[in-house]
C-alpha cells in the first residue's frame, strides 16, 4: 500500500517544476499524491511559521478561506485583493467585517468588462517569502472536483548582501505587475518582494493589467509579453526545425474572437504563441481544448461543472468557425477526465508526436481579448481589460533543450496528448442554454432559464 505524501514530500518530489494540480475528491488516492496539492496543504504549518499573507483572486468565501489556514495562523494579517466593482465592494465588506485581521484592497477596473482574474498568494514566513500562482477561486467548489493548476515557488530567503541573480527577470516582472495596482495596501508587499532573494526562481512571469499599453509598455503585459519572452529566452539551437511544431491552448471560457479565425486568433494571438528566438513565416497547427457538453454531462459534478465554464450563447453564435479548432477535455493519465477543467494552459509540442514540449504556460487567462489584449491604432497599442497572471516554463531555464513528458525529469502535463478532436456529435459547452435530453452523472438536467 502506498502511503500518503506530506506537503513537504510533495514539494520535494515536484522539483524542478513545482507545478501541481489540485487534489480531487472521488478519484483513487494514488492520483492525489505526486504533483497534486490541496489548499490546506499549501498553507500547512510544515512550511514554517506564517507571519502574514495576501490572497489575490476573483471569487472569495471568507469563512472557507479562514478554515483552510491552520488554526494557529488564522488571526495573522490577511490582505484580500479583488476586483473593484460596486457589487464586490459590498460583498467583500460584508464578508470581512467580523475579521479585523483582514484588510481589503479593491483593484481598479478602469476599462469596462474587465475583471480581476489573477489568482495568487503571497505567503510571508519567518524564513522568507513564497509566491503561489494558480487558477482556483477561493470557494469550496473550486478545490473539490475540478482540475486546477498551481505553481508554488521556493521560499525566497531575505536578501543579505545586494548580489542576486534572477535569471528569468521574475522579480522585476512581479514588482512591475504589483505596482500597476497603485494601491497603498500593496506597498508593504512591494517592499517585502524587494527585500527577498528570487535567484532560485526558474519560471517567467506572464501578467496582464488593464490599460491601453503603448510604446515601451507594449511588451510588458498580455500576449506581447509572451511573444517577447519566447523571443528572448527560447534559446533553441537552430529552432527553424520547429516552425511547424503544434501549439495547444486549453481554457475554461472563451470571449468574442471575431467573425473569422483571422480576426484575432490566428493573426494576432497565434503569432505570439508561435514566436521562438527566430521568427518563422509558417503557421503551426493550433489545437484548442475546451469541454464538450458530453465532457460536462459525464463529469464528477455533472452539469453543475458548467457553471464554471461561462462561454455564453451570444459569443458562441458569432463564431461557429471556432468548433473546428476544438478538442475534448481528456486526462486519463491523471485520472482527471471527469474532473472538469478550470485550469488554463498553453503549450507548444516539439512535433506531432507530442512526446516533448518547447514550453508550457499555466495562467488565469482564458481565450479572450480581454485577458490577452488586442492590438489597436494600427498596432501601436495593446488594449487589455483584465488582471491575469501565469508562469511560463522554458526548457533552457532547466538546462534542457526540450521538456520530456515521459523521461525523468518528466514535465507533469495535466491532460492527455495529443488532444482528441470533438466527435461529429460533440458541441462546446455553453452555459446559458438548456440541456434536457440526457441526465448528467447525478441524474439532473440543466435549465438556466
Ligand atoms: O475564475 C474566474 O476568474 C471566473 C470568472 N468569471 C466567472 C464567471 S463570469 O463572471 O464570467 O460570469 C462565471 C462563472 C465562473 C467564473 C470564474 O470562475
Amino acid at each position: 500500500t502506498s502511503k500518503n505524501l506530506s506537503p513537504i514530500e510533495k514539494l520535494e518530489q515536484s522539483e524542478p517544476f513545482r507545478f501541481f494540480l489540485t487534489t480531487v475528491h472521488g478519484i483513487p488516492n494514488i492520483h492525489n499524491q505526486a504533483n497534486a496539492m490541496s489548499f490546506k496543504e499549501i498553507l500547512s504549518t510544515q512550511h514554517g511559521q506564517l507571519v502574514r499573507s495576501a490572497q489575490f483572486n476573483y471569487m472569495f468565501d471568507i469563512e472557507f478561506i479562514l478554515e483552510q489556514y491552520p488554526s494557529e495562523f488564522r488571526l495573522k494579517p490577511l490582505l484580500i485583493v479583488y476586483g473593484d466593482s460596486r457589487h464586490d465592494n459590498h460583498s467583500m465588506k460584508l464578508q470581512s467585517s467580523p475579521y479585523p485581521q483582514i484588510e481589503l484592497c479593491p483593484a481598479r477596473l478602469d476599462i469596462p468588462y474587465g475583471t480581476h482574474h489573477t489568482k495568487m498568494m503571497f505567503l510571508l514566513y519567518e524564513t522568507g517569502l513564497r509566491i503561489v500562482i494558480h487558477t482556483a477561486n477561493l470557494i469550496e467548489q473550486d478545490w473539490k472536483q475540478k482540475t486546477q493548476g498551481i505553481w508554488i515557488s521556493p521560499i525566497c530567503p531575505k536578501l543579505n548582501d545586494r548580489t542576486e541573480e534572477c535569471k528569468t527577470n521574475f522579480k522585476k516582472d512581479l514588482i512591475q505587475y504589483v505596482e500597476r495596482y497603485r494601491a497603498k495596501q500593496l506597498q508593504f508587499w512591494l517592499k517585502t518582494i524587494t527585500e527577498h532573494d528570487f535567484s532560485n526562481i526558474n519560471v517567467h512571469l506572464i501578467g496582464s493589467v488593464p490599460g491601453r499599453h503603448t510604446g515601451p509598455d507594449m511588451n510588458k503585459f498580455g500576449h506581447l509579453k509572451l511573444r517577447q519572452t519566447l523571443k528572448t529566452y527560447s534559446g533553441l539551437e537552430n529552432d527553424a526545425q520547429y516552425s511547424l511544431a503544434p501549439i495547444v491552448g486549453q481554457f475554461s471560457s472563451i470571449g468574442s474572437l471575431g467573425a473569422t479565425a483571422n480576426s484575432w486568433l490566428t493573426k494576432e494571438f497565434l503569432t505570439s504563441l508561435k514566436q521562438l528566438s527566430s521568427s518563422a513565416l509558417e503557421s503551426p497547427e493550433l489545437k484548442l481544448i475546451y469541454p464538450s457538453v458530453e465532457n460536462v454531462r459525464t463529469s464528477l459534478e455533472g452539469y453543475m461543472a458548467g457553471g464554471s465554464l461561462p462561454y455564453n450563447i451570444q459569443n458562441a453564435m458569432k463564431q461557429g468557425w471556432l468548433v473546428n479548432f476544438l478538442h475534448q477535455w481528456k486526462a486519463d493519465h491523471r485520472q482527471r477526465s471527469r474532473a472538469s477543467p478550470h485550469i488554463k494552459t498553453y503549450l507548444r509540442a516539439a512535433n506531432d508526436q507530442y512526446k516533448q514540449l518547447l514550453w508550457f504556460l499555466v495562467t488565469s487567462a482564458n481565450l479572450s481579448k480581454a485577458a490577452w489584449g488586442v492590438l489597436e491604432k494600427n498596432n501601436t497599442q495593446l488594449m487589455i481589460r483584465s488582471y491575469e497572471i501565469g508562469v511560463l516554463f522554458i526548457p533552457k531555464q532547466f538546462s534542457q533543450s526540450v521538456f520530456s513528458i515521459s523521461d525523468s525529469p518528466a514535465f507533469p502535463i495535466p491532460y492527455d496528448l495529443p488532444p482528441v478532436k470533438y466527435q461529429s456529435t460533440d458541441k462546446p459547452w455553453i452555459v446559458d442554454v438548456a440541456y434536457k435530453n440526457q441526465p448528467d452523472s447525478h441524474g439532473n438536467m440543466w435549465d438556466p432559464s
